[in-house]
């Protein structure tokens, strides 16, 4: 690339931090351009109010974090929005349509695609398998292509085909045939990663991408999630480490008790005093627990 080619290509991350850049940081705020929309959605356990969220706007092309303290509602919410659970009420579209009592198979159909911890099942079967697993949904999978075999095998080979470029691209390609059970945490995040690429998303949404990776995987995860950015995706992702939301972020959204306390750019985010003290009160609980269990 020529230094004139540099110095004119906007890259991802310029063209998102622009398009949020004018955009008032208050909790609710709408944004230039949402890929997603979330109104009124609420989600009770017994007398707890889980997820209570008002209003919400995710801005397309941009890295969002969606961070606080544990219990904060994060993992209810998502589980909500991509179908695997059912809110009390609310409503919430994507590119425009509404998915609200859409499945979950639907949801990823649709190109909102959800990344999924290694559970027991999934290391039992290999790293090949878990990528086609990945493919599920798709145009070969369908009951009317399935009876007719040639379209079915095509279909099945070309999976294996983009799960293999897949695996390369995340330096899994040695380890196709072994069971994903014995993968490095790092390796097994990689992988749930590159699984949810095989649908194609418009958007990811990355369940704490760093629990558990080695340092010596950081940078290369971290570059990953920024890849999915210029290639034109949305990524939404819930995170306690604070040096990745803050190295890859265009914006985060914050919340405690169930509610959006507060969002906008990683640097404001984490200097505003409703981030501290929603962080703090929880370290204080804790102070204040541990204390009591000394004293029993
Ligand atoms: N299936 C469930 N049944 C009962 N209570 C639940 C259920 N799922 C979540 N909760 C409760 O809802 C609240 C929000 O939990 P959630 O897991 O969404 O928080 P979180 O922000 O993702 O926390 P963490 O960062 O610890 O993962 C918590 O008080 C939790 O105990």
């Amino acid at each position: 690339m020529s230094g004139d080619e540099t110095a004119t290509t906007t890259t991802a991350k310029q063209r998102a931090t622009a398009a949020l850049a004018g955009i008032d940081p208050q909790p609710g705020v709408a944004k230039s351009d949402p890929i997603l929309v979330v109104d009124q959605v609420t989600r009770t356990f017994g007398g707890l109010k889980a997820v209570d969220v008002s209003h919400l706007e995710v801005q397309r092309g941009a890295i969002t974090a969606l961070i606080g303290p544990n219990g904060a509602g994060k993992t209810t919410l998502f589980n909500l929005l991509t179908g695997f659970d059912r809110p009390d009420s609310g409503t919430w579209s994507f590119e425009g349509n509404s998915l609200a009592g859409r499945r979950a198979h639907q949801v990823a159909r649709r190109g909102m695609i959800r990344t999924f911890q290694l559970t027991k099942a999934l290391s039992r079967m290999t790293v090949m398998d878990n990528m086609l697993l990945g493919a599920m949904g798709q145009s070969g999978e369908s009951f009317w292509r399935g009876l007719i075999p040639p379209l079915w095998e095509r279909q099945e080979s070309a999976n294996r085909t983009r799960a293999m470029d897949l695996l390369t691209r995340f330096k899994l390609d040695k380890k196709a045939d072994e069971f994903a059970g014995s993968l490095s945490g790092g390796q097994r995040k990689l992988l749930e990663m590159a699984r949810a690429l095989m649908a194609h998303p418009t958007m990811v949404m990355l369940d704490e991408p760093m629990a558990g990776v080695n340092p010596a995987l950081t940078q290369s995860l971290l570059g990953h999630v920024k890849e999915l950015r210029e290639e034109g995706m949305t990524v939404l992702f819930v995170e306690h480490d604070m040096d990745m939301v803050h190295d890859i972020s265009d914006w985060v959204v914050v919340m405690g008790q169930g509610q959006v306390i507060a969002e906008g750019p990683p640097d404001s985010v984490m200097a505003d005093s409703r981030v501290i003290d929603a962080y703090l009160g929880q370290q204080h609980d804790g102070a204040e627990t541990a204390a009591t269990e000394d004293d029993a």
